[in-house]
């Protein structure tokens, strides 16, 4: 009777596993880097990635990232070393049982105390290695949650800036393909996207590397390469049917598992867009609940909540029908995935079990091969079940590829040529305005202010007024012609009829578009006080939504505030009275011409109140007609040369 042997050299085994640690991750990191680049050239997925976040990963300050990505393999690849020892201590312990039974069966001394002696080692040994697996489970955690949230802190910049920019966020509206949710795409796909769990958010418990798709992927294909050649050893010739099958066990695990995989790819294929159209249904549904909550006031006051919950009722008929058949076809996915799963358990043993009687293994080989089959085949059947985690991942990968292509269309659309001037004045040269459609609503305008000019721009509603002003500001696409202004920061400004009014408190409020603090609270106080907001000096400090807060005529009289504290060179005001008293709007234009009288004031205006602070007039007559000339002039001033 044979004593008991352990199946490796413990002694050895640290530096054994260094070694195969720092080869496997050399190999890893070559392959892996070898699959994302063919990956990036020659999918579509791939180069939508590459051109979202592929910045992050060139250039100088990528070393933190690739240092980054290089410990986290290492993390990986010391998982599976560790589950490859832990499968031998598992055989240790189960054979070193064996063995010491047997002794005792036979009254041999010698062996069962060989068994004992080997099976305490094997308790020692799953102690050490279970103390290593914790500490790197947890160090693992961190570094990939650290990993992920430094990605997306920059991604987020990055796409919030792209957005921004060329005022991409606004002129996206009139590209071809417009895009629903970008709100969502940065906030919510960025997170998806720098997490890599699929269509999951990145939380800490969603677990570390081996849950993300690209490390469980590394991990399922280290862990197959290396379990293949414990269970290669371990496997034994199958005879029956006259049929001899070397490595049975290998063979047939390997075609079991890709068969099953194939089918369930197949079964699968339909969950990346269910997924897709999932976020979507549900993004429009949101954004229709966050715009009932900002226009609250107005709804109410119409009584409108019938047309609203069934509005809403109709944007969340599809999410329902949608999910119905994404529950459904996850259903059937899972229903293969699962069978799959338990139907392979009993191969190994089915396979092993008469060598095991016929004394050609010991129970801790048969224990063996039945967990590198396990890790052989979740590792394979990985890919197979992170299949819907894919899908999702991939429509995040859409969406925000989708969002960098609206942003820069947007920013490529055409807009009035703007040239800066030295001399403070303004000209319009040629500049004609259209609808969409092509239809003319200015014919080209030739036009000069000099400093202190101030212009009113009147003419019937829907003539084009606003579109004017939208087009001077580069906003709207279809126009021609060269407008020359002043450019620095802020020296020309434009007002809509209701200033935005951001978040924050009173301060960011009146200082915007300055940033906060830019302006000391004493001038702040001074300006609401000359603009008719005395009753507001007291609450810079106070953070409201005020927006709802202030009325009307008060965010007027906060828009003559920014002015004041802005002192622009030419302002555009776009019937920037509408909502006060005729006295304050007398008080306000004398406010403004006796502060800024050298600034160009352009003001669009239905009023005829307003006229008597403007010396010269725009008039649209409609069908593209316009009439520009000197209040109180009844000839026309001729075009500037
Ligand atoms: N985004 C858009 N898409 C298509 N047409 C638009 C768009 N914005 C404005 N228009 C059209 O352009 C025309 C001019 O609109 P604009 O708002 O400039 O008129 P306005 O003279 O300022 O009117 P009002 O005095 O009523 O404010 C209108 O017929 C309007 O329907």
């Amino acid at each position: 009777m044979e004593l008991f042997t352990p199946s490796l050299d413990w002694g050895s085994e640290v530096w054994t596993s260094l070694v195969w640690i720092a080869e496997a991750w050399a190999i890893a990191a070559m392959c892996t880097l070898a699959v994302l680049v063919l990956i990036g050239l020659f999918t579509t997925w791939g180069r939508q990635f590459t051109r979202i976040t592929g910045a992050y990963f060139a250039g100088r300050g990528s070393v933190k990232v690739w240092l980054g990505l290089g410990a986290l393999l290492l993390s990986v690849v010391t998982g599976v070393r560790l589950n490859v020892l832990l499968s031998y201590q598992g055989n240790d312990m189960l054979s070193s049982l064996q063995v010491a039974v047997q002794g005792i069966a036979v009254h041999d001394s010698q062996v069962k105390d060989s068994g004992e002696r080997g099976f305490w080692m094997s308790l020692w040994i799953f102690c050490i290695l279970a103390a290593i697996h914790v500490a790197r489970l947890l160090l693992d955690l961190f570094l990939l949650q650290r990993f992920v949230l430094a990605w997306r802190a920059w991604l987020t910049d990055r796409l919030t800036g792209d957005w921004l920019d060329g005022r991409a966020y606004y002129r996206s509206r009139f590209i071809d393909d417009t895009i629903d949710n970008p709100d969502q795409r940065i906030q919510s796909d960025i997170d998806l996207v720098t997490a890599g769990y699929g269509p999951l958010p990145n939380l800490p418990s969603n677990g570390g590397t081996s849950s993300t798709l690209l490390f469980g992927a590394i991990s399922a294909v280290t862990s197959i390469v290396s379990f293949t050649a414990i269970l290669w050893n371990l496997s034994g010739t199958l005879s029956g049917f006259g049929v001899e099958i070397p490595k049975a066990m290998f063979w047939i695990g390997l075609v079991y598992v890709l068969i099953a995989s194939a089918i369930a790819f197949w079964i699968g294929r339909p969950i990346i867009w269910l997924a897709f159209r999932n976020e979507k249904f549900n993004a429009a549904f949101r954004y229709a609940l966050v715009r009932l909550r900002d226009a609250a006031e107005a709804v109410a006051f119409y009584r409108g909540e019938v047309a609203e919950r069934s509005g809403l009722r109709r944007l969340f008929a599809p999410v329902v029908v949608n999910y119905k058949r994404y529950l459904n076809r996850t259903i059937g996915f899972n229903a293969w995935n699962y069978s799959i799963s338990q139907s392979i358990v009993p191969l190994p043993y089915l396979l092993q079990a008469p060598r095991l009687f016929a004394g050609e293994i010991r129970l801790g080989d048969l224990t063996q091969s039945a967990s590198a089959f396990n890790e052989i085949q979740s590792g394979l059947s990985f890919f197979r079940n992170a299949y819907d985690a894919f899908a999702g991942y991939r429509a995040a990968i859409i969406r925000l590829h989708g969002l960098v292509v609206a942003d820069e269309e947007a920013r490529a659309l055409p807009e009035v040529t703007t040239l800066p001037c030295a001399d403070g004045t303004v000209r319009l040269k040629a500049v004609e305005v259209r609808t969409p459609d092509g239809v003319q609503l200015i014919k080209p305008l030739d036009m000069r202010l000099e400093v202190g000019d101030t212009l009113v721009v009147t003419g019937p509603s829907g003539s084009g007024k606003t579109t004017l002003l939208r087009s001077l500001a580069e906003l709207w696409p279809f126009t021609t012609g060269t407008l020359t202004r002043p450019c620095g920061p802020n020296e020309t400004m434009f007002l809509s009829q209701l200033p935005y009014v951001p978040l924050g408190d009173l301060r960011a409020v009146v200082t915007y578009p300055g940033n906060e603090g830019t302006v000391d609270d004493e001038t702040l106080r001074g300006t609401l006080q000359k603009v008719a907001l005395a009753h507001l000096t007291h609450r810079l400090d106070e953070a409201q939504d005020w927006a709802k807060v202030l009325s009307p005529g008060e965010q007027q009289r906060i828009a003559f505030a920014r002015i004041l504290l802005t002192k622009p060179k030419v302002v555009f005001l776009d019937e920037s009275t509408s909502a006060l008293d005729e006295d304050l709007e007398f008080n306000l234009y004398r406010l403004l011409r006796s502060e800024l009288p050298e600034t160009i004031v352009v003001s669009v205006s239905h009023r005829s109140t307003v006229e008597q602070h403007h010396t010269h007039e725009l008039e649209l007559l409609g069908e593209g007609e316009w009439r520009f000339g000197r209040l109180g002039d009844d000839e026309p001033e001729p075009a500037p040369a």
